[in-house]
């Protein structure tokens, strides 16, 4: 059998007497949709900046397809396939769609603008198909600056795409969305990570949009790593409640 595409091992890191993350372990398959939640400060951002190499943790290790990228720097882990999405979106607000796609495929490639080589027609098809991929291809032409913050979102992804990561890290992907297009986004990674067999672990506070679609969720409590498995499992899990209801016999699909 392949191995996950990536294996979290027993990830550490402490600021002082905080224990951001204490001790963490999990994996992600191909095609798997995972979900990270847990309380404001229970280790999620700590946990994405150890995966993208911002951060360093104290102990643990970090393996994408087996092999040890703890410590490498974000630029190297990128290029060995760890794609990230921020929650406030990175796209350059004088250019088109277009050219925003066609930017990140040449960063993604290591090219540089030549002479003999007009950025304008560089990646101009592959950008393109990625756009279509992602619902934006009738925008294409349009400045980022004049699209909807939902469709900004989904151009970032495009982009996010154009480095083919095996691993794509979505901090809160729904984030400032209406409950449509909050469904409507979070559908269309979901079929992006099953067509294209991406493993994509993403954080959340919408709770409809967790159970509604990830595949597996993982939840972190103060640095802990107190719960693994299915929606279902994850509901009905008296140490999830408690922390999220503080033990009230409600369902956490309720949470804030
Ligand atoms: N640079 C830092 N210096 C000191 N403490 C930090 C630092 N970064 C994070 N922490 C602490 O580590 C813990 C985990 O923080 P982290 O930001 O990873 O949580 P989070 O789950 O992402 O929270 P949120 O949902 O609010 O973004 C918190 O107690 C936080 O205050």
């Amino acid at each position: 059998m392949s191995p996950p595409v990536l294996e979290v091992s027993a990830l550490t890191k402490h600021y002082g007497g905080v224990h951001a993350l204490d001790g963490v372990t999990f994996s992600i398959a191909r095609g798997e949709l995972l979900a990270l939640i847990g309380p404001n400060g229970a280790g999620k951002s700590t946990c994405f900046n150890i995966l993208n190499g911002q951060l360093r943790p104290d102990s643990g290790s970090v393996r994408l397809y087996g092999r040890d990228i703890t410590g490498l720097a974000p630029r190297r882990i990128a290029r060995l396939g760890v794609g990230r999405t921020f929650q406030v979106a990175t796209v350059f607000a004088s250019m088109t769609a277009l050219e925003n796609v066609q930017m990140a495929l040449i960063a993604a490639r290591g090219q540089v603008f030549g002479l003999w080589s007009p950025a304008r027609r560089m990646g101009r098809e592959d950008a393109l198909a990625l756009l279509e991929q992602t619902g934006m291809a009738a925008l294409a032409e349009r400045p980022a600056a004049t699209l909807a913050y939902g469709d900004v979102k989904r151009l970032e992804l495009a982009m996010a795409l154009a480095g083919d990561p095996a691993l794509l890290l979505m901090d809160e992907p729904t984030a400032g969305m209406s409950g449509d297009e909050r469904q409507a986004m979070i559908a269309l990674v979901r079929q992006l990570t099953r067509a294209r067999g991406l493993a994509v672990l993403f954080t959340e506070h919408a709770m409809d949009v967790v159970f509604g679609h990830a595949d597996r969720v993982v939840v972190l409590a103060r640095g802990r790593l107190i719960a693994d498995g299915s929606v279902e499992a994850v509901q009905s899990d008296p140490a999830v409640r408690q922390v999220y209801l503080g033990g009230a016999p409600a369902s956490i699909s309720e949470a804030p």
